[in-house]
Formats: C-alpha cells, structure tokens, sequence
C-alpha cells in the first residue's frame, strides 16, 4: 500500500538528507504512527507519499504506483487515493461545513444524489452530525479538524495521511481526533499520522516508525510484539507482513 525501498530525499544538492535511506512498508488497513523531533523528516515522508515532492533516491511505491516515474497526469488518479489532514485545518472559510465537505466530491465530478448521501454519512463519521451548516469559524479547533477530517475521507481513499492534525489542539481534543482516525481505520482505510506528540502515541496501542535526522531509527509495534526483532534494514521488507 505504501512502501520506501531505499529512498533519500535531499532538498538541495550538497544539504544533508531529509529522508536518509528509508526503507519501510505500510500494509492496507493497517494504522501507524511516525514520530520523531522537529526537523527529523516526518512531513518529508508524507509530501513524499502524496508526489507533492520526489525522492532524490530509491523507490516509493504508493496505491500501486512507483511515484518518481508517475507521470504528471497520473497524479490526480494518485490523489484521489489519498486524503490529507494538516496541522492548519486549511477551510474554506466563507463556506459551511456541508459545502467544505461538498467542495471535493463537486471538482471530483460526483453524481448530486452521491454528494447528498456521502456529505451526511461522512460528518456523522466524524461525529459533526448537527453542524452541517456551522461556518469554520463559529467551530472550536477539534470541529475544524473534523472538518478537515470529513473532507480527506469523504471520497473514501484507500489511504489517509495526517501530518501534526492534533499541533493546534490541547490534550482532550487531540484524543478525539485521534480516536475519528482510528474509526476510520476501522472502516479498512490505511491511516499514517505524523506527530511528535508522545502521550497520544502511548495511548493508542500502534505500530509506530520513528525518524531520527531523516533516517529510520525503530520500527515497533506498542503493546504488543517488537516489530523490529524481524525488521531487516537492508530490504525494509518485515517477515511478518511481506505482502
Ligand atoms: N522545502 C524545503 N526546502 C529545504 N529544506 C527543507 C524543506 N522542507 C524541509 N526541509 C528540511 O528537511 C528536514 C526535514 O524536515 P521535515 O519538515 O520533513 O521534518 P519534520 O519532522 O516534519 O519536522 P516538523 O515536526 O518541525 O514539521 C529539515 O532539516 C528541514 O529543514
């Protein structure tokens, strides 16, 4: 679903990596964490995973393409995949939650009587039920990343990517956000959240791949086995969890 064989990103020619040698593989349906300092690549990792960016080396491997040779008009079939999540909600402020929500399946071409089935059942999802037309900013700033949450998932991607969706928010509120992500899991999307904040990482029983100045430094399972007793550095490939 989204695997790196080997990949380095460098910004520059002659800067250090970003992403230095990293090698991994994210199943379908599975929910992982990456952690790591300010500064360690985590965002690299995502902008990656959406061709936002190319590796300067190795391979991505995203929904069953290889990203660096995917040509430009490939890209909006990748993205379609693929929901993000921000740590800025990014909101369509003059819009209402429905119509924010609405917006992506309108570019996408979609049918008006899917719009009205899927906007619904989407912020009901999210647990926004009530707030359909509430503007951005009469919402307090864990509505607004559910907002942001419905809009990433309402075209029902294989995978949702989450880059620091809880920075803005105090302890309490990041939980929830976390726990609609997790619901999301549940319903067989592939979810990656990058964060560096460690209490929602210990809360949530998660696979969690660490970044340390770009390079793959753990790759663990919390609560359960040890992910990295058959981790191989060398191929990125685990044992357990080839396919
Ligand atoms: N557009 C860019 N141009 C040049 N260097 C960049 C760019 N984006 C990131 N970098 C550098 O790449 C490295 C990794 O940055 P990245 O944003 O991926 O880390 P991060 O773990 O997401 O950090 P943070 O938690 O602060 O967002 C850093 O040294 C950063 O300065």
């Amino acid at each position: 679903m989204i695997r790196f064989e080997h990949v380095t990103k460098r910004y520059g020619a002659g800067s250090a990596p970003a992403i230095d040698d990293v090698s991994m593989e994210v199943s379908r349906g599975e929910f992982v964490f990456v952690v790591g300092a300010s500064g360690s690549g985590k965002s690299t990792m995502i902008r990656l995973a959406t061709r936002e960016i190319t590796a300067t080396q190795g391979s991505v491997l995203v929904a069953g393409r290889e990203l660096r040779g995917l040509p430009d008009r490939r890209v909006p079939a990748l993205r379609r995949e693929i929901g993000v999540v921000f740590q800025d909600f990014r909101l369509l402020e003059g819009k209402t939650v429905y119509q924010n929500v609405a917006f992506v399946l309108k570019v996408l071409g979609s049918k008006r009587h899917t719009v009205k089935q899927l906007v619904p059942e989407t912020l009901e999802l999210v647990g926004l039920e009530g707030k359909a037309g509430r503007l951005p900013h009469e919402l307090s700033g864990g509505e607004q990343q559910r907002v942001a949450i419905a809009r990433a998932v309402v075209k029902k991607p294989a995978i949702l990517l989450a880059d620091e969706p809880t920075g803005n928010l105090d302890p309490e509120t990041s939980l929830d956000i976390v726990t609609v992500l997790d619901r999301i899991n549940k319903t067989g999307t592939t979810v990656l959240v990058a964060t560096h904040d460690q209490s929602i990482v210990d809360d949530f029983k998660k696979r969690v791949l660490e970044l340390k100045d770009g390079a793959l430094v753990r790759d663990e399972q919390q609560g359960g086995y040890l992910r990295n007793q058959d981790f191989d550095h060398g191929s990125g490939r685990r044992a357990a969890d080839a396919g």
